[in-house]
């Protein structure tokens, strides 16, 4: 019997531009085919899981820190999970935070003997937000290796551009990226066999970019240690347990933004909307350009229903949306990702709004 290699698609794009849009487009559409996903998030509180549909599909979460760290123990340990379960599933899709470098992700399927066997990096997909890339191009070097290394790319929120801005921007991305087959979207609405089974990794153009892609095999597993010019900060989160800080600067190459902070905020209990609603607009209108992302998952009083609000910027969108289920506590949690947050502030505006203030 042959053994067809599983294939895996790395959904990625900068923090807000619609990742998750599209896989909860692929995980919902009737194409019979069973996903293994993985995602991997930036902000302690698990919301973005949480923002994934509740279908069949068993989601892994990958532990949430530095994508270095990651690459030499979850992704490659949550795979090799799965491998031994195969014929459970047809694909493996993995969602990056949108602050990852999606470079050692895609390493990973090439430099462990294991993974390697068993899986094929079918595409990048770059999910691009046709509004915020071109600013974040200029300061977040996260997002140019997101279009650099993508196969396919989905210009999404097209509904929010000019004509001009669309021409402008994706302008840019072919200045970064000439090759990857390119689509206009607006909630990334794409056939899926644009992003799915492509075949479309090629392992020769990424060595053009960048020869030293696969020489983390000479080293001991997982090291690498080259300098294209980009010094790996780490951000100001938890790495895996496993993690050994020392080795960073071993690490594969990592283009990571050190100023880029998350703020996380739970209330036991519900908030007022008549509270909550202005406030975070309020924030947002006034802090939006260092808010790159926000997003939460609020309990309102006497409503059985999660409120879930999502904001880019200064561009917010909120609905209520599926019932809170019997094992699930009613809580309310937010995440800030961005510059210079006002933590203290947030803090205390964000338990200002408690719908049943404690003493
Ligand atoms: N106007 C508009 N909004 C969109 C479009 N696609 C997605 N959004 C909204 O953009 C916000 C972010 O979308 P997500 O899919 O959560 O983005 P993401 O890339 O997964 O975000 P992170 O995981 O936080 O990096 C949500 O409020 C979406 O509803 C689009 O084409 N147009």
């Amino acid at each position: 019997m042959s053994q067809e290699k599983i294939p895996v698609t790395v959904l990625t794009g900068y923090l807000g531009a619609g990742k998750t849009t599209l896989l909860n487009r692929i995980l919902t559409e009737d194409h019979g085919k069973k996903f293994a996903v993985i995602v991997n998030e930036f902000g302690e509180i698990g919301i973005d899981n949480e923002l994934i549909v509740d279908a069949d599909e068993e989601v892994f979460e990958m532990n949430n820190g530095c994508i270095c760290c990651t690459v030499r123990g979850d992704l490659i340990r949550i795979i090799e999970g799965l491998m031994r379960r195969k014929g459970k599933f047809d694909a493996i899709l993995v969602e990056t935070t949108g602050l990852a470098d999606p470079a050692p992700v895609a390493q990973t399927f090439f430099v462990d003997a294991d993974v390697q066997k068993e899986t094929r990096l079918d595409a990048i997909v770059t999910v691009a937000d046709a509004k915020f890339l071109s600013d974040r191009l200029k300061d977040a070097p996260e997002a140019k290796n997101q279009i650099v290394f993508a196969d396919v790319i989905l210009l999404n929120k097209t509904d929010l551009v000019s004509r001009a801005e669309l021409e402008e921007v994706e302008a840019r991305i072919r200045g970064l990226n000439p090759y990857a087959k390119l689509y206009h979207t607006k909630k990334c609405d794409i056939a899926l066999d644009k992003v799915l089974d492509r075949h479309a990794f090629e392992l020769d153009r990424i060595l053009d970019l960048d020869p030293d892609f696969l020489t983390v095999e000479e080293h001991d597993h997982g090291h690498h240690d080259h300098d294209h010019g980009h010094d790996h900060h780490h951000h100001d989160h938890d790495c895996a347990p496993d993690c050994d800080h020392e080795d960073h600067h071993h690490a594969p190459k990592v283009l990571h933004d050190d100023e880029v902070k998350s703020v996380a905020i739970e209330i036991a209990g519900p908030v007022d909307p008549d509270l909550f609603l202005p406030w975070i607009n309020e924030v947002v209108q006034r802090d939006g350009p260092d808010i790159l992302r926000s997003k939460g998952i609020l309990a309102f009083p006497n409503e059985p229903r999660r409120y879930v609000f999502q904001g880019v910027h200064m561009i917010l969108d909120g609905d209520l949306q599926r019932e809170w289920k019997p094992d699930e506590k009613p809580n309310s949690r937010i995440v800030f990702i961005g510059r210079k947050l006002k933590e203290k502030e947030l803090r205390e505006g964000f338990r200002a709004c408690a719908a049943f203030q404690t003493a």
